[in-house]
């Protein structure tokens, strides 16, 4: 499966903890992040992430882009609450995108862990079915 991790500023600790926590079931996934996330996670473990842009310079967009194509299965983006961003358009495009194709959001460390334990139990293999039928 293809897993984006995304973290504002002031959510960055909390998504090296949750990557640390959950390191073992996300090494078995290919691994895409914003620039500084992506640094950021692999400086405190060892997953290999495929570093986008920073956000703010685009990263959002790249990773929407995946997900247009549907190529993205499950999101983790850990966004700030309490801090206007510079690119808030990019991050509502990425969000509408997951809802069209219909993905897998989570925006905080609570859902982040249901949709990870979910993850390891299979429940989100019917992306797989998805691909397939888009290869048709
Ligand atoms: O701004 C972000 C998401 O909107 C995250 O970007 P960075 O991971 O580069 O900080």
């Amino acid at each position: 499966m293809k897993i984006a991790l995304i973290a504002h500023d002031r959510m960055k600790e909390e998504i090296v903890q949750l990557a640390l926590a959950y390191e073992a079931i996300l090494s078995e996934h290919e691994l895409f992040a914003t620039g500084t996330t992506g640094q950021r996670i692999m400086d405190a473990t060892s997953l290999t992430l495929k570093r986008c842009l920073s956000g703010p310079l685009g990263g959002d967009q790249q990773i929407g882009a995946m997900i247009a194509q549907n190529e993205m299965d499950l999101i983790i983006f850990l966004r700030d609450p309490l801090t206007a961003q510079p690119h808030e358009p990019d991050i509502i495009a990425l969000l509408r995108l997951c809802d069209v194709h219909k993905i897998p959001f989570a925006t905080n460390l609570g859902t982040a862990e249901i949709l990870l334990r979910a993850l390891e139990r299979g429940e989100l293999d019917w992306r797989e079915i998805v691909h397939e039928e888009n290869e048709r």
